[in-house]
């Protein structure tokens, strides 16, 4: 048996199809969604994150408002930069991208975001409102999951659904968006302290992997049949010398998996088309 594979990609088109339309709606009110990036320094890998997602907006018709700062930039020169995203009418939700340079402090950084404008769902507040079931701005990779599971038609109300990795960006807030009401999983949220991984992820009907770690899930930690979601993206060099990106599902998971989400072509796409989703609800919010 081979896995039916979970195409990301092709589900992040139809949503931003779907986002076209209501971006053309809102323009026809006179409102023009803006989503703001800042960028910290020239590391290459984040500068094409950055640039993937100005693309993203030009392809539904988001405004993007790009804020880059040196890499040798003070807190005070971000700080100055959040207040001015933070007062622009244009900028219904912006993003500081992580990671940022060693001298800045993070956590500053992302409670200096008006919680309102977080379009990473990412700020205490919102992932406050997570806790407590209020509505507020979603973890963009955390609901890209449910909703490309959701539009692939995996059950997850009553499932048992186990998730590998604690991250305040994915597994934390995953493991309470699915335990939501409307989801209604019953989630084991498993950890580097968790003592026996395999028999956690061999009794889930769905396993979604976001340690960071290659080729952690092996073929024999899955039950046959089960949904896989591989959420890692950790840079490896190969064996050619060059750097590429790997997920944290070893290959032969998908001779046993019943679906899979690949990496690339499954999250992270989703994520993307998560963080638009984001903004133009804020801009039908703000209408
Ligand atoms: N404030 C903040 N918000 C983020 O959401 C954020 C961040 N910082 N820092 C870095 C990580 C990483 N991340 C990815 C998003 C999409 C792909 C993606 O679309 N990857 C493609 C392959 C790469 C490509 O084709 O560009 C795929 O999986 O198919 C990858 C990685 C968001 N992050």
């Amino acid at each position: 048996m081979t896995a039916t594979i979970l195409d990301g990609k092709a589900t992040a088109a139809e949503i931003k199809d779907e986002l076209r339309a209501r971006v053309k709606a809102l323009a026809e009110r006179g409102i023009n969604p803006g989503l703001g990036t800042v960028l910290v320094g020239e590391d290459p890998g984040s500068q094409a994150y950055v640039n993937g997602k100005h693309r993203d907006c030009a392809e539904v018709g988001i405004a993007s408002l790009r804020v880059t700062l040196p890499a040798d930039a003070t807190q005070e020169q971000l700080d100055a930069a959040l207040a001015e995203l933070n007062a622009d009418p244009a900028c219904h939700g912006y993003i500081v991208q992580l990671p940022l340079p060693g001298h800045l402090d993070t956590q500053r950084a992302l409670e200096s975001i008006d919680p309102d404008k977080d379009a990473d769902g990412l700020h205490p507040v919102n992932l406050g409102r997570l806790v407590l079931g209020y509505d507020g701005p979603l973890p963009c990779t955390p609901r890209g999951v449910v909703e490309l599971l959701r539009r692939h038609d995996v059950p997850l109300r009553g499932a048992n659904v186990a998730v590998v990795g604690r991250g305040n960006t994915v597994g934390r807030p995953l493991g309470l968006l699915l335990t939501r009401r409307s989801e209604n999983a019953t989630v084991t949220l498993c950890h580097t302290g968790t003592l026996d991984l395999a028999a956690h992820t061999r009794a889930a009907d769905v396993v979604i992997v976001a340690a960071g770690v290659p080729g952690l899930l092996t073929a024999d930690m899955i039950s046959p049949g089960a949904t896989v979601v591989d959420v890692g993206i950790t840079r490896v060099i190969g064996e050619d010398g060059k750097g590429r990106y790997t997920g944290d599902v070893d290959p032969e998971v998908a001779e046993v998996a019943g679906k899979l989400v690949p990496m690339p072509g499954g999250v992270g796409p989703m994520t993307r088309a998560m963080l638009l989703t984001n903004v133009v609800e804020r801009a039908e919010r703000t209408a």
